[in-house]
């Protein structure tokens, strides 16, 4: 950095610091300094310094999607106090805020980091999975792709869980949305999440959709209107062209009211349990533990896993499991950590013949486009697909494609130099349930994570399928003045056992685990139809870990649903 910018940025500092400088204005202006790599910012750092209190009607486990939500409609009324607690820090990286960025963070302090279990489904393979640990959680880390799902998922939750099916929940998308489109029937404005069109979609990327409609796939223009089938370019949860997270959206906005406060860089120890009562929680900060008293509830917010990874540290699990780790039991609850759900893809890779792909965005140029929050840098990476039914009579797709107009191979960090783009065929419908389980009763370890990919034949064929699909769509002749030779799975996979050996051993995950603590009235069910926690009083789980059954499709959104409707099932009975 120059002298001049460093007084520059300074100067931005002191004013965001200080209020006369917006949250955004100050990414902005940070960006227009041409510090579009990895510089670390003050982003935040006016709300970082909380030091919680003793006592809280709420305390929320988790600043991600679903917490953040949660914590913004509980602090609507002023009479109650909220803290919320965040094992990462603020989201002061600019590479959160920059969309192209992303990967740039796994494996960063920003990322939990964790691998899986080898995959019995995969060839004995592991797959990576990132986590957000940061405020607004993996929504600060996300692909930044709008879905909703399909309307058949909620509507099958709700043979079992009165009040989500789709009918209900979809006045919750629609309050939730700031969306570009305007107001429609399925879709709203003024509310707290940025929604929008690409302000720059890359050529490659409606090339792509338009070879997909010349290979005789059916086209969609809008993926969250009830019919999910077609080829089309996502919509993002992006403002002006940065990151639209559910820290932007809804903590920062929540931390500006008196009542809500955030213990950042804290880690969740256990729950503390009086009597079959959760009646506060136990944290490491600084170095030492520190406990806070909950007078009404707690509520788990944080993800797939770590709620379940909270529980049974807390002695809320499978008995003989938590027995074997010396953790005394408060209530057998065999289903805690059960039923992970996770989709998975496999990228079918082509050299590109033209220098426009986002292996050109880390330039002076591009740093001055971004600065109209258009160009390269303000891509998703995943910025185009769509989904199909293999099986006509099926409900919901079983197919979702992502395309991303660079190499995306092996979470991006196997991407070769140059120039190439990816089609990504993924299993939605996914019939295949791992675990998560503890290693050990110390709360910083890793648990054990089996996401149980392609585990059942049917998925994996369904890749199989995926494969053929994406190849022919490839072959679409508005992808003729870019398309080079295909990179992977390369011309030696041709026959289905080929196709079966390349998804073994080149599937990543599309980083959605669900399920783990989910929400039903059977006997491997955790959490009940208004999210309490089966046998425990005081305590709620509200985040990707209750969904029965995964979605067809990425589940940002509906996290951020399953906060604000937790909020509103703590109001009914409050
Ligand atoms: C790389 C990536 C790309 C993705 N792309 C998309 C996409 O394009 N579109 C989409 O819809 N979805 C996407 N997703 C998925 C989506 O972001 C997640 O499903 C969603 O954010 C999960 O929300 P959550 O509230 O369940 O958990 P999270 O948002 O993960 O929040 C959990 C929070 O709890 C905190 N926490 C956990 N354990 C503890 C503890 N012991 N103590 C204190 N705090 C703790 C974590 O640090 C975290 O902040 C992506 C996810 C990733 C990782």
């Amino acid at each position: 950095m120059t002298n001049k910018n460093k007084k520059m940025s300074a100067q931005l500092e002191e004013q965001f610091e200080s209020g006369r400088l917006s949250r955004r204005g100050f990414i902005r202006a940070m960006a227009a300094l041409g510090m579009v790599a990895s510089v670390p910012m003050v982003l935040g750092a006016r709300h970082a310094k909380a030091s919680a209190a003793d006592d809280y009607d709420y305390v929320i486990i988790g600043a991600g999607s679903a917490g953040c939500a949660l914590a913004a409609k509980l602090a609507e009324d002023p009479s109650k106090n909220i803290l919320v607690i965040e094992a990462g820090p603020a989201d002061t990286h600019q590479a959160i805020h920059i969309p192209v960025a992303f990967p740039q963070l796994f494996k960063t302090p920003f990322d939990w980091d964790y691998t899986s279990t080898p995959q019995q489904g995969l060839a004995d393979n592991t797959v990576y999975i990132p986590r957000g640990r940061v405020y607004g959680g993996s929504s600060s880390i996300n692909a930044m792709i709008y879905m909703r799902g399909h309307p058949s998922n909620y509507d099958d939750w709700a043979s079992e869980n009165p009040g989500w099916s789709y009918k209900e929940l979809l006045p919750y998308f629609i309050r939730g949305e700031d969306n570009s489109r305007g107001e429609s029937p399925v879709h709203g404005v003024g509310g707290p999440l940025s929604v929008i069109d690409q302000r720059d979609p890359n050529p490659l990327s409606t090339a792509m959709v338009a070879a997909a409609g010349e290979q005789g796939y059916p086209l969609n223009a809008d993926f969250n209107s009830g019919n999910q089938e077609g080829f089309g370019l996502y919509q993002v949860t992006q403002k002006d062209g940065m990151r639209a997270s559910a820290a932007g959206a809804y903590l920062y906005p929540a931390l500006e009211r008196d009542n809500v406060t955030i213990q950042g860089e804290s880690l969740v120890h256990n729950l503390i349990m009086e009597n079959g009562r959760c009646t506060g929680v136990r944290f490491e900060s600084g170095g030492s533990i520190h406990q806070v008293q909950a007078s009404q509830e707690v509520i788990l917010s944080a993800g797939a896993i770590g709620s379940p990874q909270i529980l049974m540290l807390s002695g809320i699990g499978a008995r003989k499991d938590l027995e074997a780790l010396g953790i005394s039991v408060v209530r057998d609850l065999p289903g805690v950590g059960q039923n992970l759900q996770d989709h998975a893809m496999v990228p079918v890779a082509h050299e590109c013949t033209q220098p426009v792909t986002l292996a050109a965005a880390e330039t002076p140029e591009q740093a001055e486009l971004f600065k109209q929050g258009m160009g390269l840098l303000t891509s998703n990476i995943g910025e185009a697909g769509g989904f199909l039914k293999l099986d006509p009579e099926a409900t919901a797709p079983e197919l979702q494609f992502h395309f991303a107009p660079n190499y995306f191979i092996a979470d991006g960090a196997g991407n070769p130099e140059g120039h190439g783009f990816t089609l990504m065929p993924g299993i939605v419908g996914t019939r295949s349930a791992g675990s998560v389980r503890l290693t050990s009763s110390n709360p910083h370890a890793k648990p054990a994570i089996d996401p149980a990919i392609l585990k059942d034949d049917h998925d994996l064929e369904v890749m199989v399928e995926g494969i053929k699909i994406a190849r022919n769509i490839l072959k679409g002749p508005a992808l003729d003045e870019y398309r080079g030779a295909e990179y992977m799975p390369g011309d030696a996979v041709r026959t289905d056992d080929e196709i079966r050996d390349y998804i073994r051993n080149n599937t990543q995950t599309i980083y959605h685990p669900v399920g783990t603590c989910k929400m039903g009235p059977d006997g491997m069910s955790v959490v009940d139809s208004k999210l309490r926690v089966h046998g425990v009083r005081g305590l709620r789980v509200a985040d990707a870990s209750i969904m029965p059954r995964i979605i067809n499709g990425n589940t940002n959104a509906t996290c951020m649903v399953i906060g604000e409707k937790c909020a509103d099932l703590i109001r009914e009975h409050a």
